[in-house]
Order: C-alpha cells, then sequence, then structure tokens
C-alpha cells in the first residue's frame, strides 16, 4: 500500500486517535511498543519497538470482544435475526457483507476509528493489476492464481444474499467497494476460535429461531437436519469440511442446502478482523512476533529480543513472494525466505513430446493414466489427505536446492516410459510406475534422467527475462509495481537456479541421502525382463502393494 501526500494528510492524527479507541476498548498495549508510520519505506503503518524487548515477552493483549465478524458488528446490532443468517453463510460472504455495511454506517459504527485506519485504496494486491501490468509477471504461474472470475463470481452471489436478506443499506454496492472489502479482509482478516460462551449464544442463537422457524416442507425440514447431524466433536471430519468449505467458497452456491454444508455455525472459527493485531506488517527473513490465540484473547508475544527502533514483524504464514504480492500487494526485496519456482506441467508435456517425437494424444492418455495410477496406487503417510498426485499443474523448486519428489519421479517415469517405446496401457503403465517407484526408493535415477532434469530447467528458465539473474539488489525498475513484477521474477528464477545448479544435490536434499546413477539400458533391462515374465507373475506382482517414497513433504502451491 502506498499513501500520497494527499491521502496522508490526518494519518499520524487518526493513528493517535486509533490507539486512544484501543484503550478504551481493553486492548492492552505493551508501553514499549507503538504503532509507527513506515510510509517512507512502503509499509503503511507497522508497529515498533520504543523500548528494548526480551523473547516471549507479551506486546499485547486483545480482548475477542473488539473483534468485528459476523456475530460482532452493526448489521446485527441494527437487525438482530440477520445473525441467524449470517452464521449460515460461508466465512467470506458473511464477512464481506458484514464490512460493506460497516463501511457504510461508519458514522454511527463502534469501530469506527478502526475503520479510519484501514486502506481503502492504492492497494497492490495482484487482482488490482491491469493486464499490461500482469503481463510483467509472465512466465510466473501465479499469473493463473490470481481468481479475478471467481472473485467476480462472489460478488454476483454476494448482491443476491444482499437482495435475500433485504439489507437495503447494501443494494447500490459498488464492485470498487466490494473489490475494497474483499482485499482488506484477504490481507488483514484472521481466523479467530469461537470461545465458549460464543459457541454456547450460537447455539441458542440457532435453537431458538429453528423453533421460530419450524419446517413447514421436506426441503426444509432436510436443510435443518444438515446442520443438526453435524458432529461438532469430530475434529478430522472438521479439517476436511474446511477444506470442502475453501473450494465452495469461489464456486456458486446457490442453494440452501449447499449453504448450510459450507456455513459459519459448524465451524468452532470465526474469519475475524482484529484491530491491532492487523497492524502488525510481515517478513518471512525478520520475523519476530506472534499472535496466538489465548480463550477469550488474542495474544501477541515476541519470538526473539527485539531492538529499540525496530519494527515487530508477524508473519503471514511461508509463502513465496509471488503468493505474498498476490495476497498482500508487497514484495519482500531480498526475496522471501519460502521462494520457489515452479516447473508448470506444460512444460514437461512440450519437452517430452519434443524430444521423443510423441504424439501429443498419446502423451495425454498416459499423464491421464498415470495420474490414474498415482491416485490409487500410492498412499502417502505424509500427505495431508493420505494420496499422493503425481500429475499436477506444476511442480515447486524450492531456493534451498530441493524439489518436490513428484518432480523426479515423473521425470524419471516419463523418460523410462519413452525410452522403452511402450504402448499406452494401463498394467504397462503400472510395471513402468513400480519399477521407477522402486529405483526412487532405492535413491537411484538413470544418466538420461539426468540429461532430461537439467534440459527441463533450461527450457523453463530461458522463459524468464535476463534481469531475472541478476542480484536482488540491482533492482532496474522504476515505478513500483514494475518493481515487484522484477522481485518476483528474481525470486522464481534464482530458485530454479538453486536446483538446477546441482542436480546430485539437488536429488539428495529431496530423497534424503546421496543419489546413485546408473545406465538407462541397465534399468529398460531390468523392465524388459520382468515384462516377459508369466502373466500370472505379473499379477502377483501388480497386487503388491507399494511403500510410500520417503521425502521432506513440502506442500505443492495449492491456494
Ligand atoms: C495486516 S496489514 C498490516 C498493516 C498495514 N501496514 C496498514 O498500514 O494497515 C497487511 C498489509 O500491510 C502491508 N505490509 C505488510 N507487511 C509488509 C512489508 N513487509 N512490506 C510492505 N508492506 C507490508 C501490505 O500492504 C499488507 O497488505
Amino acid at each position: 500500500m502506498f499513501l500520497n501526500n494527499e491521502i496522508k494528510n490526518g494519518y499520524n492524527e487518526k493513528t493517535m486517535e486509533y490507539l486512544a479507541w484501543l484503550k478504551t476498548q481493553g486492548v492492552k498495549i505493551n508501553p514499549k511498543v507503538t504503532i509507527f508510520d513506515y510510509t517512507a519505506v512502503n509499509q503503511g503503518r507497522g508497529v515498533i519497538a520504543t523500548e528494548n524487548l526480551e523473547a516471549d515477552e507479551v506486546i499485547a493483549t486483545i480482548p475477542k470482544s473488539v473483534l468485528v465478524n459476523v456475530t460482532q458488528n452493526s448489521l446485527v446490532k441494527d437487525y438482530p435475526h440477520l445473525e441467524y443468517e449470517l452464521v449460515h453463510l460461508n466465512h467470506w460472504d458473511g464477512l464481506i457483507i458484514t464490512l460493506l455495511y460497516e463501511f457504510r454506517r461508519r458514522g454511527e459504527s463502534r469501530w469506527a476509528s478502526y475503520l479510519d485506519v484501514l486502506p481503502t485504496s492504492h492497494f497492490n494486491q495482484l487482482m488490482w493489476w491491469n493486464s499490461n501490468e500482469l503481463n510483467m509477471l509472465q512466465p510466473s504461474c501465479i499469473l493463473e492464481r490470481i481468481g479475478k472470475d471467481s472473485a467476480l463470481k462472489m460478488f454476483e452471489r454476494i448482491l443476491k444474499i444482499i437482495n435475500r436478506l433485504q439489507i437495503t443499506e447494501l443494494n447500490d454496492v459498488t464492485t470498487e467497494q466490494y473489490n475494497v472489502v474483499a482485499t482488506l479482509i484477504m490481507s488483514y482478516s484472521f481466523d479467530v476460535e469461537i470461545t465458549d460462551a460464543e459457541e454456547e449464544k450460537l447455539e441458542d442463537l440457532v435453537a431458538s429461531e429453528r423453533k421460530a422457524r419450524q419446517p413447514t416442507t421436506p426441503q426444509q425440514q432436510r436443510d435443518n437436519d444438515v446442520v443438526r447431524d453435524f458432529d461438532r466433536e469430530n475434529e478430522s471430519e472438521r479439517e476436511q469440511e474446511q477444506e470442502q468449505r475453501e473450494d465452495a467458497m469461489i464456486s456458486n452456491l446457490e442453494d440452501v442446502e449447499q449453504r448450510l454444508e459450507v456455513a459459519i455455525i459448524i465451524d468452532g472459527y470465526l474469519k475475524s478482523m482484529v484491530p491491532f493485531a492487523d497492524t502488525l506488517n510481515a517478513d518471512t527473513n525478520y520475523n519476530n512476533a506472534i499472535v496466538s490465540d489465548a480463550d477469550e484473547n488474542l495474544v501477541i508475544k515476541t519470538i526473539t529480543a527485539i531492538k529499540t527502533g525496530d519494527q515487530i514483524y508477524n508473519t503471514y504464514s511461508d509463502h513465496p513472494n509471488s503468493e505474498i504480492l498476490r495476497r498482500y500487494g508487497y514484495v519482500e526485496l531480498e526475496g522471501s525466505k519460502f521462494d520457489f519456482g515452479e516447473i508448470p506441467l506444460s512444460i514437461l508435456k512440450q519437452f517430452f513430446l519434443e524430444k521423443y517425437n510423441v504424439d501429443e494424444d498419446k502423451l495425454d492418455s498416459l499423464l491421464d493414466l498415470i495420474g490414474e495410477i498415482s491416485n490409487q496406487e500410492q498412499m502417502d503417510e505424509h500427505s495431508e489427505d493420505g494420496t499422493f498426485e503425481l500429475v499436477i499443474e506444476s511442480y515447486d523448486c524450492f531456493k534451498s536446492g530441493e524439489v518436490i519428489v513428484e518432480l523426479i519421479f515423473l521425470v524419471q517415469l516419463l523418460t523410462t516410459f519413452f525410452l522403452l517405446d511402450e504402448i499406452v496401457e494401463l498394467n504397462r503403465i503400472r510395471r513402468v510406475y513400480r519399477k521407477c517407484h522402486q529405483l526412487i526408493e532405492s535413491k537411484t535415477v538413470t544418466s538420461d534422467f539426468i540429461t532430461n532434469f537439467n534440459e527441463i530447467f533450461k527450457v523453463r528458465m530461458d522463459q524468464y527475462p535476463n534481469y531475472a539473474a541478476q542480484p536482488f539488489n540491482t533492482v532496474i525498475a522504476k515505478e513500483i509495481r514494475d518493481v515487484m513484477a522484477e522481485t518476483v521474477l528474481k525470486s522464481e528464477y534464482q530458485s530454479l537456479s538453486a536446483c538446477k545448479e546441482d542436480v546430485p544435490r539437488t536429488l539428495e536434499l529431496t530423497l534424503g541421502d546421496k543419489v546413485k546413477i546408473i545406465k538407462d539400458e541397465k534399468f529398460l533391462r531390468a523392465i524388459r525382463k520382468k515384462r516377459l515374465a508369466t502373466d500370472a507373475d505379473a499379477d502377483a506382482d501388480e497386487n503388491v502393494e507399494q511403500p510410500p517414497i520417503k521425502k521432506d513433504v513440502k506442500n505443492n502451491n495449492s491456494i
């Protein structure tokens, strides 16, 4: 966020009013810190240590009563019956409507001083970039994840909800206002656990509303059953539900039954705006504080000693620069600690098509079958949902020099498959799959794998502009968005470069041991010999379960 002078008028007065307001709301701030104007370094407001702080020292205690969420806001104050409706929306829809209303009623809002310090313009999150600006980010895969279309769908859905709930004050809400509020939620909100008292209050609310709205049709009866049947104690189910809800958030939820499945009420947490905690900026390289949940309060503590004059930095999770830019609208000029570049599946496809002169349909069918096999075959004990997906949109290559193991496996598998000149048939592919699995499990790859791995990285890296190879401190761009794009491309290119420069080291880091390189012909012979075995033997072999490949698990970049 970048503020020009006109916007900066009254900036520090607003900060002072905000600090005074926080006090009236019971927010306790350590006298050794205060809010500071970091606009000179393009960071908006932040929190500074005015005296030395020790490690594990409390910076602030924020009572949950000061949060803005679907149960605490001006909308339910003005229209109490809407609380029931809001807790039956999904988190995003609920908080967007809540905040839109809060801004509309800012004159009377209990949170007026807070709203005054929230930015409403000059955002740099990628949803605010035009197509020319986005072009500067080519060839980054982040361009596939901006989500302008799903944001638009969400807006259409929200307008329908506003209409259904007859919130007339929001009838004329504009796309711009919606975008501002959605951006604020994306960059500022926290998911905060519901307190026991809040949970009881919600249960009472739902029980009394249900009684008042005795179902009159079978459909309504079914809608109610969805919520009633949910087992609030079941944590793993709750986690799975959460994932589905994230997906559902961007899909078009129109009927009531679907809405109930993703409702806030069944979650145990509330997406909330958290005054003061959201004044903390973040930096992956200088993170020195943490915000944690403590029943009735949120507590901010130092995690290292902090010197007078130093900024207090929260963490917004382990994101690379591209994702920091997409969600938060800034970049870390020295690169994020969690940077990675990506090899898109499209590059792998192009590479194998050309090198082995294969037909595109054949490659597509092969990849489909490999995807099927990897889903059935390999239950990965490390992965979140117990599955192992080999064919994914893109493959992360970290600045540490590690890649995700899926990349090694797929390149070895395709290399071997095309060298064998196999036909695309399920059992044939399964056999090669298993042999490659055993090979990698025994920390071995073939020499053609090494050649292909190198060449694939070269193809990908050649897509980047030359300046991406230059050190971070040699920024050539002048305009802020150009600087951001340039930094993201450097972050990605240099991560790719770290994985390519010493492939045996990359393999060792990823597979956790030194890797042997064998001749392809030796490996192909072993597979061909296997193929000559009797069908019975082959069938028996097919029934042997494969253990998962041991690896350090990294999330692949799902959003
Ligand atoms: C939770 S808010 C932090 C408070 C914010 N600086 C303000 O003035 O309201 C998150 C936003 O702060 C800014 N920000 C946070 N960390 C930053 C950093 N290291 N560099 C630049 N901007 C940062 C970004 O605009 C981001 O969207």
